[in-house]
């Protein structure tokens, strides 16, 4: 199998856990943008949103994004990562398989639960992180070579799932 894979998806979809899994079975690096934003910045993603706003961390986010699809690896992305045009573009052009990992929202909101380290779902109510996986969800869907429903499904068994995708694809 390739060893250059991208995850998109929202926000609990398990890109980081996922991606950490798979590139572990691959025996290759992981990358995730959260982490190497965060390690560039000396601080939290929910100090710099909180401080410069989304419209900085997107810019950001898609600098990191156009530097880390030139690594070998699975990188892992953040939910938002569509949200940006120059983003978005980079996920059309590049060689590199991309992978929608696709979860239900119900399910997202439980996995979700107590977590405080994403600044856009504290500012969210129920409503609000439903109107958002649907407004994204297009834009994955036109984003993905390949898309996974990981609903119900163990770590493993989404990685497995996605070989196999990619094998057939
Ligand atoms: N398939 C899954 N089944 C159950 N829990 C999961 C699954 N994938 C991820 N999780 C859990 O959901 C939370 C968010 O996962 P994470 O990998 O950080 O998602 P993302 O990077 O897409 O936001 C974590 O607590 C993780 O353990
Ligand atoms: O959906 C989003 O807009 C975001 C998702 C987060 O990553 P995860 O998808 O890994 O949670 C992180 O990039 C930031 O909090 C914004
Ligand atoms: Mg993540």
């Amino acid at each position: 199998m390739t060893d250059k894979v991208v995850l998109i998806g929202f926000m609990g979809a398990g890109k980081t856990t996922v991606g950490a899994r798979m590139a572990a079975q691959l025996d290759t690096y992981q990358h995730d943008l959260d982490q190497i934003i965060e390690q560039h910045l000396g601080e939290s993603i929910q100090n710099f949103f909180a401080r410069e706003g989304e419209a900085a961390f997107r810019t950001l986010e898609a600098q990191v994004l156009d530097r880390q699809l030139a690594e070998i690896g699975v990188l892992s992305t953040g939910g938002g990562v569509v949200m940006t045009p120059t983003s978005r573009q980079l996920l059309q052009r590049t060689a590199t398989p991309v992978v929608y990992l696709r979860t239900q929202p119900e399910e997202l909101l439980r996995r979700l639960q107590g977590d405080s380290q994403r600044p856009l779902l504290k500012q969210m109510d129920r409503e609000g992180f439903m109107a958002l996986w649907r407004y994204r969800e297009p834009l994955y869907q036109a984003a993905a070579d390949v898309v996974v429903d990981t609903d119900g499904l163990t770590i493993d068994q989404i990685v497995t799932l996605i070989s196999k995708r990619l094998e057939q694809n």
